[in-house]
């Protein structure tokens, strides 16, 4: 009998993939116009590509919305444009769009897209400043026939290491949705009490560990070490749940990265405060009949929309107002998985 030869077995070197895996190696990515298809390809696999925002809701804020060409609206969160070239669109280039982002990188890019689209400033006003400051707009034009805020951060943010929005990635812990202005959630993180950031994890996103963790990070800060990047954050969150049981660990840890993460922006953007302001601005910056569509993507916020249109709706002010929240469809969700946690409210202004 032949002796079968026995070749020792090669391991395969392990395929990395052909996709850059960091953010700035997103080349095609990040120039979506140059390089449609990669987009294309990217997002039909349920993601979101580098540098782009996808649009959440759209049909369903356009249909509540009922855009008539000649109309004043005002899009609050300008992100990456979507929502406003599709609200513009339906403007058949007659009336106006003013829309505010705090982001100025981000705002600077999305204008000159929009404008190369052939939606320039005969159409659209981009102006970088508060939404809160809605009222002074108002005034300045005379009122909304539509307004649109589509809450919180955008892709193109969470996505960028350089701003720290992501527990998932290595970046300074910085969390400003304005880079230039304030200080960072590193900044704040050096002089803030203990008891004050179990206060804040707490109140800013029900935080069940928040004061567990809250020591945790004091402490490691009076031992001399800043806590200033993701990873660092991450790190301490980590150590600090590693007595749970091994099967609920890694799911835990990772939501209460999400919570502590989002307790930390929602501080250093003071995001509650100019929310309040801006919906109590609102209605008066609504024409009579005017209409009024909020994406909310956490319970702070949609609890805080909801107080506010109900109340406006007990004072007159609103003629309707969404009892219930409209969700996106569940084919949204898989296409979109960044849409699962939003919901969106409504409100009219009462005629005169
Ligand atoms: C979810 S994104 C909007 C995406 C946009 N609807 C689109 O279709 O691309 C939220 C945007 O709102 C901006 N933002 C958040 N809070 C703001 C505020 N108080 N005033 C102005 N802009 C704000 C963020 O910088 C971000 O660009």
């Amino acid at each position: 009998m032949m002796e079968e030869q026995q070749t020792p077995h090669k391991r395969r070197v392990r395929y990395k993939g052909k996709y850059p895996k960091k953010f700035e190696e997103k080349y095609k990515e990040l120039q979506p116009e140059k390089y449609q298809d990669t987009v294309e390809h990217v997002i039909r696999k349920g993601n979101t590509p580098a540098g782009m925002h996808i649009s959440i809701m759209v049909d369903e804020i356009l249909d509540f919305l009922k855009i008539q060409p000649g109309e004043t609206g005002f899009d609050a969160t300008l992100g990456y444009g979507g929502h406003t070239k599709a609200m513009m669109q339906c403007l058949q280039g007659r009336g106006h769009m003013y829309a505010t982002d705090v982001d100025p990188e981000e705002s600077a890019k999305t204008g000159k897209r929009l404008a190369e689209q052939g939606f320039g400033e005969d159409i659209l006003t981009i102006k970088l400043q508060n939404f809160c400051t809605i009222d002074e707009i108002a005034k300045e034009v005379g009122g909304f026939d539509f307004v649109l805020a589509d809450l919180g951060v955008s892709s193109m943010q969470i996505d960028n290491p350089k701003r720290g929005f992501s527990f998932k990635v290595d970046g300074p812990l910085d969390l400003r949705l304005n880079q230039q202005k304030g200080i960072s959630a590193a900044e704040r993180l050096d002089t803030i009490g203990r008891e004050e950031l179990a206060g804040m994890l707490y109140e800013n996103s029900d935080e069940p560990y928040c004061e567990e963790l809250a020591k945790a990070i004091i402490d490691e800060i009076r031992r001399g070490n800043r806590v200033d990047t993701t990873t660092k954050l991450r790190q301490i969150i980590e150590k600090t749940l590693d007595f749970l049981p091994e099967k609920e660990k890694k799911e835990t840890v990772k939501k209460t990265c999400q919570r502590v993460f989002q307790a930390l922006r929602i501080d250093v953007n003071q995001e509650f405060e100019v929310l309040y302001e801006f919906m109590e601005k609102l209605p008066g910056a609504l024409k009579p009949g005017g209409r009024a569509a909020i994406l909310t993507f956490h319970s702070g916020e949609d609890k805080l929309v909801k107080a506010a249109m109900k109340e406006g709706y007990r004072s007159g002010v609103y003629s309707s107002y969404s009892k219930d929240v409209v969700r996106p469809s569940a084919e949204e969700c898989v296409r979109n998985p960044r849409a699962r946690s939003t919901k969106m409210r409504w409100a009219i202004r009462a005629e005169g």
